[in-house]
């Protein structure tokens, strides 16, 4: 497949590594030094763009890979408000896959942060809140995956109907603190705590591989298919 990157910061030189692994050819790689290159024959000849940059100029990119013809998997957080024009698109021929996190392992934790949120809508004497910890390069707090955490429990505690970072929460609100130390790639954990007890499930990523790997993956599956894609429709769980 011919693949094209559109930033090549710590995600692209990692995906670039995995996906000549894989076999892929890499046919353009865009940075913030050669932005025109998206009208470039060789940018136009991927079959899929993959798109890790930063929150402020993720959305341009998508609309110029469309208007380049070329299918845009983004794993770029911090850009959600433009999500229904992203969509919208979506349905008028274009194709897009987006992951606030493309690690296998973070995929099963979602799965199993529903799971446990689904008994404890039963059990009004836990409280639940939320720790992310990331490099200290990182540009948006909390992260896009302790976002998709928290509306996973909004979704299935009915006592909880919104999140809020960095504040003391209202007894409706899930606390989300995120910590910025070092080079950590990433660690989520969700906690659940009553007067007697509390309850703690972890994800923590060891180095940028798994999201790598994830997203050379999802490039695969979007390659020959159309409209707005997600891990949903390509794990079977
Ligand atoms: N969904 C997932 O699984 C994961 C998502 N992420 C997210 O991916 C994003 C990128 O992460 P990461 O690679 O670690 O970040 P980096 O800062 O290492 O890389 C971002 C790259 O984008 C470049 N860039 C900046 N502006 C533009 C532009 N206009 N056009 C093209 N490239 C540009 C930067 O260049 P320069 O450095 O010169 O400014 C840099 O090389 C973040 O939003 C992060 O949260 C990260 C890991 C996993
Ligand atoms: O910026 C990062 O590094 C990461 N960003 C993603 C996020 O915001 O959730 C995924 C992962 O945690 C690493």
């Amino acid at each position: 497949m011919k693949i094209a990157l559109i930033g090549y910061g710590k995600m692209g030189h990692i995906i670039e590594k995995i996906a000549r692994k894989r076999g892929h050819e890499i046919v353009s790689i865009i940075d913030i030094n050669n932005p025109e290159d998206f009208e470039s024959e060789a940018f136009k000849s991927a079959d899929v763009a993959i798109e890790f940059t930063v929150p402020a100029v993720a959305v341009n990119n998508y609309r110029k890979a469309f208007a380049a013809g070329v299918p845009v998997v983004s794993g770029t957080t911090g850009w959600l408000e433009h999500l229904p024009e992203i969509k919208e698109a979506c349905k008028n021929g274009n194709t897009f896959f987006y992951a606030s996190n493309f690690s296998l392992g973070v995929n099963i934790f979602f799965a199993l942060n529903k799971y446990l949120a689904g008994i404890m809508d039963g059990f009004p004497e836990y409280d639940v809140r939320m720790e992310e910890v990331h490099h200290i390069h990182k540009l948006d707090a909390p992260s896009g995956t302790a976002i998709t955490l928290a509306g996973d429990l909004i979704d299935n505690i009915k006592r909880k109907t919104s999140w809020i970072v960095g504040k003391e929460p209202e007894k409706n609100e899930i606390g989300i603190k995120a910590i910025r130390e070092g080079e950590v790639p990433g660690i989520h954990t969700v906690i659940y705590e009553s007067e007697v007890d509390s309850i703690r499930i972890t994800h923590d990523a060891k180095s940028r591989e798994g999201f790598a790997l994830g997203a050379v993956i999802a490039a695969e599956f979007t390659h020959g298919k159309k409209g707005f894609l997600t891990m949903q429709d390509m794990l079977k769980f």
